[in-house]
């Protein structure tokens, strides 16, 4: 009998340098650095420019890939106009997915492939991708987008453009290491998804393009929003538990817990409950914390015999919702940083590329013939 590896568990198809995970012990590194390391120290943008280039950039090439996103933040304002015309009520995933689409038609380089437009594309969809999403979140709203600001970090200047007024720099900094922490993951599904565009040597924007679909299903990044959903129902931590067991009684999945490579804590999920808390307790906002904190009690009391353990997506929703954000724009959040895993990822592969192309077991009808319409039972 042949074997399947459902799911592509377990199938390895590439090499990379860029990301490592050891998911029996809850490892998680880039370049060999630790992710908490990177929390600790670094910045979005030194992370995206790091895996872009294979190695830790010095302070001069840090500064002109700063540069260079900063100098690349506005996007087209015709887009803006398009933007602005989107129907009222739509899920940002779905906005964001048409407005990276709409960018790739005023970028002359778009369909150049080669290795240099490809790093040039990288950055311009690196700088970009937040403005749409912020320009998505008050067109949403009916107001006017915010403008970029260059005298701004990358995750200050977002939070700017959302709220049209600039964060604390503790606020920024919070979100900054939220980005850090989403930037790249391995052959998770958007990567891999990227990347199987990518092998067909089709052009940049259309690797996000896909990426983002891969992205938004609340198996994947989806999920973010997902738990917000079964926080607001479970409504306040006393009704916690018997939730979440009713749930699993009944066979159903908890958003934010379990991963294909994770059989213990995600350490991401450990930075992240830790920013939670800080913030729970320093800004009295306990409850999406206090519910969180029940449910991964319940959770790893009966499921951590099955390696089933928060996953990223647990508590990053109570960090962006105590920084004032809409539930709807997590997941849109989680491409922000994504983007620049999946263009490190897709450089990566484009260097040595082969056509990805899996196989399946045939298991249908065999020696059939065509049988007329008129003539089907
Ligand atoms: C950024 C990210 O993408 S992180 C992941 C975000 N996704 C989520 O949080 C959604 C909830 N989690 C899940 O659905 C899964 O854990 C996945 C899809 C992430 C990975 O799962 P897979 O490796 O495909 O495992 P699969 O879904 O086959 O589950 C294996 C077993 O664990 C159970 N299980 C897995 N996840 C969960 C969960 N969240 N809640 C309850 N049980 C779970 C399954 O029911 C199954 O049990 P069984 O063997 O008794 O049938
Ligand atoms: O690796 C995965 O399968 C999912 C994940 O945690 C991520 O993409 O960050």
């Amino acid at each position: 009998m042949t074997n399947i590896a459902k799911g592509l568990e377990g199938v390895l198809f590439t090499e990379t340098k860029l990301t490592f995970i050891n998911g029996t012990e809850g490892i998680l590194t880039h370049l060999g650095i630790p992710i908490q390391e990177w929390a600790e120290n670094s910045t979005f943008e030194e992370l995206s420019l790091a895996l872009l280039d294979g190695k830790l950039p010095t302070a001069s090439e840090l500064a002109a890939f700063d540069a260079d996103l900063r100098a690349n933040r506005a996007v087209p304002a015709e887009l803006l106009d398009i933007i602005k015309a989107y129907p009222k009520g739509i899920h940002p995933m779905q906005a964001l997915r048409t407005a990276v689409s709409h960018l790739a038609l005023y970028d002359k380089q778009a369909e150049d492939t080669s290795d240099t437009a490809r790093r040039a594309i990288s950055v311009r969809l690196i700088a970009q991708m937040s403005t749409l999403i912020a320009a998505i979140n008050r067109t949403q709203q009916g107001e006017e987008p915010v403008a970029p600001r260059a005298d701004l970090t990358h995750a200050g200047n977002f939070l700017y453009m959302l709220k049209g007024t600039e964060p604390t720099p503790e606020q920024s900094r919070l979100f900054d290491i939220a980005l850090v922490l989403h930037v790249d993951h391995g052959m998770n599904a958007s990567t891999f998804t990227a990347i199987a565009t990518a092998s067909t040597l089709s052009d940049q924007y259309s690797t996000a393009v896909s990426a983002i679909g891969a992205l938004k299903g609340p198996l994947h990044g989806g999920a973010n929003e997902a738990v917000m959903d079964m926080l607001d129902e479970i409504g306040t931590p006393d009704r916690a538990a018997d939730f979440i067991n009713a749930k699993l009684d009944a066979k159903e999945k908890v958003m934010g817990v379990g991963h294909r490579v994770y059989k213990y804590f995600d350490p991401r999920s450990r930075v992240l409950r830790d920013y939670a808390a800080h913030v729970a307790e320093k800004e009295g906002k306990s409850h999406y914390y206090q519910i969180l904190e029940v449910i991964e009690k319940t959770v790893v009391d009966r499921l951590s015999s099955k390696g089933i353990y928060p996953n990223v997506d647990f508590y990053s929703g109570t960090v962006y919702s105590d920084l004032g954000i809409q539930k709807e724009y997590f997941t849109p959040i989680f491409a922000l940083a994504r983007i620049s895993g999946w263009c490190a990822s897709v450089n990566e592969y484009e260097r040595d590329n082969r056509l990805l192309r899996p196989d399946a077991v045939y298991s249908g009808a065999e020696g059939a013939h065509y049988i007329q319409i008129q003539d089907r039972k």
